[in-house]
């Protein structure tokens, strides 16, 4: 069944529709991992967007039940140059297009993505629209123009209710903004106690599960939308170590004075070099995010730039001088991508032991 894709500025792609048959509406955004698009799929940041794949081929090794980064995926539709109909892996439960049908997600194959991407990198991040292969342009561009741009992804996706992940360790609060389980999974695997929160959490609450530490997970949409969390991050500040990623990052950012800015079409794929401007080495990293943390507003901060992006030199991580804090703007946890810095999680449990010692010595020396 032939499928239409429109832009907002008038382009029209026409493809084979795949996955659930519905039209939609979200805004179309590139992700260029050449693997990984089970996770891709299902990463809570991705909410009310129509992803593009740019690599070529998408679903030769299926659906399996491990890869998952949430239960229930959250992008309004998948754009793909080819999907494979019989993937071949012993992991393998679904095609993508049975598990899209199965989560009403609708699918579109067989445009050029390469020129869709040339667009999206040309003009910017664009809404855009599956529909009929007989629907009418220029109403569908009009309803784009007048679809509302969405502000409660986060709501939408954290979870309702705290629960906990029990471990050994370090007791460890997640605040949850639309959380990719690698993040918990990194956690487990260290043994860490942890209790993840919903993302209208208050200090007082963090503060009374007695935590070691707090990590401010990943999550969608424009970080400004989440103003409840400013509160509860200046509320804990100080108190507590600090670990963010990605929609955490900003978010600590602004709860610190500083500004974000929407990026003309953003860092989205598993092969992008970082550079960490303490040890001078690079990473590659995965990346997910349309925001950034705004450089000339960290003036008037205490923040200090820690990584950046060598492709366009924005910042990627950000520490604060006079708290045990860190932050970064891409994926530590990978899934998708590659583990070089799977060890900022080492880190910051070591930060946890190094506030604990001083807070031991503190109450030895009253
Ligand atoms: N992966 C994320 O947490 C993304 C953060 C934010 N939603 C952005 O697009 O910049």
């Amino acid at each position: 069944m032939k499928r239409q894709l429109i832009l907002e500025d008038g382009t029209v792609f026409i493809g084979e529709g795949f996955g659930y048959e519905e039209d939609t509406i979200g805004e179309v955004i590139f992700n260029t991992g050449m693997t990984g698009y089970q996770e891709v799929l299902s990463d809570p940041s991705n909410c009310g967007q129509i992803v593009t794949l740019t690599y070529p081929l998408i679903g030769n090794y299926g659906i399996n039940r491990d890869d998952f980064e949430s239960i229930t995926p959250a992008i309004n539709g998948l754009i793909v140059k080819e999907v494979c109909d019989h993937p071949s892996n012993f992991r393998s439960q679904y095609s993508v297009d049975e598990y899209l049908k199965a989560k009403k997600i609708p699918g579109l194959s067989g445009i050029d993505t390469r020129k869709l991407t040339k667009i999206i990198r040309k003009f910017g991040t664009l809404k855009g629209a599956f529909c009929h292969i007989d629907a009418n342009v220029n109403d569908v561009i009009q309803k784009l123009q007048e679809t509302p741009i969405l502000t409660d992804q986060v709501k939408q996706v954290s979870t309702k209710g705290s629960y906990p992940s029990p471990g050994r360790g370090h007791r460890v609060v997640l605040v949850d903004f639309g959380m990719k389980h690698g993040i918990l999974r990194e956690l487990n695997n260290r043994d860490c106690d942890v209790v993840v929160v919903p993302y209208n959490v208050t200090a007082e609450e963090i503060l009374s599960l007695s935590p070691d530490g707090v990590m401010f997970s990943n999550g969608p949409g424009n970080p400004k939308n989440v103003p409840s969390a400013l509160e509860m991050i200046k509320g804990i500040l100080g108190k507590v170590p600090i670990f963010g990623i990605c929609l955490g990052h900003q978010l600590f950012a602004l709860a610190n004075g500083a500004d974000t800015v929407k990026m003309k079409f953003g860092h989205r794929g598993s092969n992008h070099p970082v550079k960490d401007l303490i040890t001078g080495k690079v990473a590659i990293t995965s990346q997910n995010h349309g925001y950034t943390v705004d450089e000339d507003s960290l003036i008037s901060t205490r923040l200090e730039v820690t990584h950046r992006a060598l492709n366009d030199g924005t910042i990627e991580g950000l520490r604060h001088l006079d708290y045990p804090a860190f932050t970064v703007q891409y994926h530590p946890e990978a899934s998708p991508g590659p583990e070089d810095t799977n060890g900022l999680f080492n880190e910051f449990l070591q930060m946890i032991e190094n506030f604990k010692r001083k807070e031991e010595e503190l109450c030895q020396n009253v």
